[in-house]
């Protein structure tokens, strides 16, 4: 098969031939028709994630069809067409993730690939409205926004909640799933456009988080602070999203885009009763939850470009530009 290879830190990915995977017991081989981007396989080309072993093939989400399985016992797969749950041994706490837990593509080999070897336990159905390239695009930010916004903050219908760097894709699925559930949804981007299309997507409004000022214009538009902040950049902007809170609400996050925040005032925490939320990707349960909501809400991810496999590493600029709305897609056969 021709698979994506990422041979050093801060060297191009490149296409070439790669063995066949073989599946073990308890594994299928998924033929993939599509992979996509997710922030986590740039942190990792660029040396910038914990455990980095070389060389891998990166990718965290894909979508395509069973060709072979294991043992007898994984005949119920063959043939099928199915999206990957990325959250490998996630463990037996809901709560959080055990010892054995590893994100599909670091150490294991990923989806940027024509096939891949995958334990059976994560598969499931493609949901049958979506495209081979929209389903491609849900599993890994799907699964964390789906835990951020519900397992971890309970975001209720008619709570109003702000969401950051809209254009990102985990951002993307916290707007499309936060609207479905109920809930008034305000975005911050550092564009004009981008908030425009998360209007289109059902957001109340935004701002610019390059604009002066922009916590008091927001807070203006919105009408005061939010139930909710759903936030993964970090840095300098996670300070003022604590006074975005509203006495009593909650900070959920799972990023770090822009590094770690400087100079945090706990005082605005504790005496606000603030609920600080650190979350991370999802349960199978999560995932099972997430995949049953986007079926009955027909929801779609929104694809913002898609690449040929053979440009894998353009597809990674791509990203790194940071001009994407939403999912970067790889078409892998
Ligand atoms: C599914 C998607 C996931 C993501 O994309 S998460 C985003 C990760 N990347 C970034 O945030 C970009 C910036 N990069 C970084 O800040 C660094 O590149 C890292 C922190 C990622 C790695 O730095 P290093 O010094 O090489 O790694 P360390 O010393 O092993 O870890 C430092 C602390 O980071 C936390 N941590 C890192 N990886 C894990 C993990 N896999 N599970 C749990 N915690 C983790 C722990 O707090 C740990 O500190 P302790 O070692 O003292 O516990
Ligand atoms: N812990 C976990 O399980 C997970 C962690 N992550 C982390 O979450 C982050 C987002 O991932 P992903 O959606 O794949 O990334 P993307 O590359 O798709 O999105 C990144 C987005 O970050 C936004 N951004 C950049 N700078 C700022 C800023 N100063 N303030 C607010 N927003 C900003 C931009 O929004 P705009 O274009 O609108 O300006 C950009 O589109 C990454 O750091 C990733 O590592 C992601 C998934 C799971």
């Amino acid at each position: 098969m021709q698979a994506a290879l990422l041979r050093a830190t801060n060297e191009p990915v490149t296409v070439q031939p790669a063995p066949d995977p073989v599946p073990a017991a308890g594994q299928a081989v998924v033929r993939l028709r599509a992979a996509a981007l997710n922030h986590r396989d740039l942190w990792i080309q660029l040396g910038q994630y914990a455990g980095i072993k070389l060389p891998l093939i990166p990718g965290s989400d894909g979508a395509g069809v069973v060709t072979a399985v294991g043992a007898p016992g994984d005949d119920a797969w063959s043939g099928r067409e199915v999206i990957i749950n990325p959250s490998l041994d996630w463990g037996d706490d809901p709560r959080t993730q055990g010892p054995g837990f590893r994100i599909l593509g670091l150490p294991d080999a990923g989806t940027f690939a024509e096939q891949i070897a995958i334990p059976v336990a994560n598969l499931a159905s493609k949901p049958a409205h979506l495209t081979w390239e929209q389903a491609a695009a849900l599993p890994l930010a799907g699964l964390t926004a789906w835990r951020a916004l519900f397992t971890r903050a309970g975001l209720q219908s008619g709570e109003k909640i702000l969401i950051t760097g809209i254009g990102g894709g985990a951002a993307l699925f916290a707007l499309q799933f936060a609207v479905a559930a109920g809930a008034q949804v305000w975005v911050t981007s550092s564009s004009p456009e981008k908030i425009a299309r998360a209007q289109t997507l059902g957001a109340a409004g935004g701002v610019n988080y390059r604009d002066t000022d922009w916590p008091a214009t927001l807070t203006r538009a919105a009408g005061g602070p939010f139930d909710v902040v759903l936030d993964s950049a970090g840095g300098a902007g996670f300070g003022p999203l604590i006074e975005l809170v509203r006495p009593g609400g909650r900070l959920v996050f799972f990023g770090a885009t822009t590094g770690q925040p400087p100079g945090l005032d706990l005082r605005k925490c504790f005496f606000r009763q603030l609920t600080l939320l650190g979350t991370t990707m999802g349960s199978p349960a999560d995932f099972a939850g997430m995949t049953a909501f986007v079926a009955r809400h027909r929801i779609v991810p929104v694809v913002d470009r898609v690449f040929p496999l053979a440009e894998t590493d353009q597809a990674l600029r791509h990203m790194a530009a940071g001009a994407q709305f939403g999912k970067i897609v790889l078409a892998t056969g």
